[in-house]
């Protein structure tokens, strides 16, 4: 690809094919894939700098350094109801790669069920995991076995890709609590049975962590595996905003974008030959349709914007899981370490502590039982799309005395004691938020809500979460190392007390979902169509985060990986 760094260093009299507003994780797959074909020419703009000059973005280790910098787009959430009132951050990557120049690495395809249940709702048999399974795999590269990464008994490759784009590796420590996990799955099997591979369309139990990271330890995403292997039919323009995208003529033919360096400069326009692809994500996606006039007419009118497309569901519906903080008091040996001793074995071996995000090594998925208490005392459904589908999540990052290193809000907590830190996620909240206006500058922050824990429902998982979690340290392995729950404290174990806790401590997972909603042609809601075309639209469609009808069962970079491959097919067959 060629790096553009100033809209006006943009060559006079090209013309593009397509262009692509977001060269984030969707955006960037999508502009490669469409590059194979020599005959077009793409234009990439993304608002933030190359992840090239961002040293961090290739060190696993230090992606808890990357956000509230300059590569973030750092909002907040407005103040949350259910979180008494509580505004948190929502990270979110500003730069090529987007959120996966910036994210924890976790590869997670989720569950049958999730992309089974996309099918249904879209009726669109190409999000079926069996259908979308060729597209995922043509996404991943896994790697072969090297230090710190292996494959045996932490994978199973019979289901792994080795010809793909994004490296994926099981990439591991050596620590005492590895060891101790993978005993709890022997002692308490019922609830959380040994998953060898999360990755086989059921993840429930505990598995060995999978990570997009390459063999050399670095981290691997659309911009490192993609984008930079593109040919100079891709040109990226880098440091600048697409302000909105507008119609040529007077119809619907949404083929301009507009775009400028930031609120002071000019702004310039241009046409794509073919179309536009919005891949904002979850936020950028929405405030870019908003800003042209794509939502409902009646709060665009409140803010001064002319509708254009009259959608009342752009912005709504978005969703996020939620997490709550614990921490286990514990004599395990801590998972401590000197940053720039460890960063400066990063460079010379590529071993070390910095070869992963998180110092601890699995992950959790719990799926409660029918009679589990929401279901039958709290009279709730059952949340999950399905049997294979766990509700709950427990995710690891490390044994301490310091504070929790997690990019979420986090309360004090106490120090000299040496507690494992570890989030409790559920995994499918019903609450939903949405992202709308409250000025027509394209260069405000838009309003960002997730209604967390609005639901009881959510609130009445999460309080399972953590009982599921004080049952797994109440294994005979954890006996002599385990004593007592710190976050919460041992004495909250009533529901009212567990609620409180919840509601004071609760963060979003920075998963959302949502907020331009794919959903049947015909439908009465939604904003995508199942082409990924925006509804009362032509020549402009959406490929990020922002089409998922719901949350997925688990961490949602490898869901936008396999439906930007299937757009890209879908697109580059409209004009093959
Ligand atoms: C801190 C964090 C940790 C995470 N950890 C994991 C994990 O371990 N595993 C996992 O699977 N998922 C993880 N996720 C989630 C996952 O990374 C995202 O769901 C996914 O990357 C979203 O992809 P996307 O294409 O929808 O959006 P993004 O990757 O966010 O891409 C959107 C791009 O559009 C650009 N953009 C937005 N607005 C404009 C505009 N107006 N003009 C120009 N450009 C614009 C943005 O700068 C960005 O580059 C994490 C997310 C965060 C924030």
């Amino acid at each position: 690809a060629v790096l553009f760094k100033k809209p006006e260093d943009l060559p006079d009299n090209t013309h593009y094919d397509f262009i692509i507003a977001g060269g984030g994780t969707g955006g960037a797959v999508v502009a490669s894939r469409l590059a194979e074909n020599s005959r077009f020419n793409i234009l990439v703009i993304e608002a933030g700098p190359s992840n090239e000059d961002v040293f961090a973005t290739r060190v696993p280790g230090l992606d808890n350094e990357l956000p509230r910098t300059h590569v973030d787009w750092n909002y907040t959430l407005i103040p949350q109801v259910g979180l008494k009132g509580r505004s948190t951050a929502y990270t979110r990557g500003r730069m090529l790669g987007g959120c996966g120049s910036h994210n924890g690495m976790v590869y997670t395809r989720c569950s049958r069920d999730d992309w089974d249940l996309w099918a249904s709702i879209v009726g669109f048999d190409a999000f079926s995991w069996d259908r979308i399974l060729p597209f995922i795999l043509k996404a991943e590269v896994l790697t072969s076995d090297s230090e710190n990464q292996t494959e045996q008994g932490h994978i199973d490759p019979s289901i792994h890709s080795r010809t793909g784009k994004v490296s994926t590796s099981a990439a591991y420590s050596v620590h005492p609590f590895n060891d101790m996990l993978i005993e709890t799955t022997k002692e308490l099997s019922d609830e959380f049975p040994f998953k060898l591979d999360m990755n086989d369309g059921s993840p429930i139990g505990i598995a060995w962590n999978q990570f997009t990271i390459d063999r050399h330890a670095e981290r691997s995403s659309s911009a490192t595996a993609y984008l930079a292997k593109t040919g100079n039919n891709v040109h990226v323009l880098v440091n600048t905003y697409v302000t909105r995208v507008l119609p040529v003529g007077r119809g619907t033919d949404f083929r301009t974008v507009e775009f400028a360096a930031d609120a002071t400069s000019p702004k310039m326009k241009l046409t794509a030959r073919k179309e536009v692809i919005v891949a904002g994500g979850v936020i950028g996606t929405p405030q870019i349709l908003l800003n042209s006039g794509i939502g409902s007419q009646e709060e665009l009118e409140a803010v001064g914007i002319p509708t254009i497309v009259n959608n009342p569901s752009v912005g709504k519906n978005f969703t996020d899981q939620v997490s709550a903080l614990m921490l286990m008091e514990t004599t395990i040996q801590d998972t401590d370490f000197d940053r720039d001793a460890a960063l400066a074995e990063w460079n010379e071996t590529r071993t070390g502590p910095l070869v992963l995000p998180n110092h601890l090594n699995h992950i959790v998925y719990v799926r409660l039982p029918e009679d589990a208490p929401p279901f039958s005392q709290g009279g709730f459904s059952d949340p999950a799309p399905g049997k294979d589908s766990p509700h709950i999540e427990f995710v690891f990052s490390q044994i301490s005395t310091h504070p929790p290193a997690t990019v979420v809000d986090v309360p004090p907590t106490p120090s000299d004691i040496t507690t494992i830190q570890f989030l409790a996620v559920n995994l499918h909240p019903v609450s939903r938020g949405s992202v709308s206006l409250n000025t027509s500058d394209p260069f405000a922050h838009p309003v960002v809500d997730l209604g967390l824990l609005s639901e009881d429902q959510d609130i009445a998982i999460l309080r399972e979460a953590i009982r599921s979690a004080r049952r797994m340290y109440s294994a005979p392995v954890f006996k002599d190392s385990v004593s007592e729950s710190i976050l919460p404290a041992a004495n909250v174990t009533s529901d009212e007390d567990l609620d409180a806790y919840l509601r004071t401590v609760a963060s979003p997972f920075l998963h959302g979902v949502g907020s331009a909603a794919m959903s049947r042609q015909n439908a009465s809601w939604g904003v995508v169509n199942p082409d990924f075309r925006v509804k009362g639209t032509r020549g402009l469609r959406v490929v990020d985060a922002s089409i998922f009808p719901t949350v997925p069962s688990g961490h949602t970079q490898v869901p936008v990986y396999g439906i930007a491959e299937l757009a890209s097919a879908l697109i580059a067959g409209a004009w093959g």
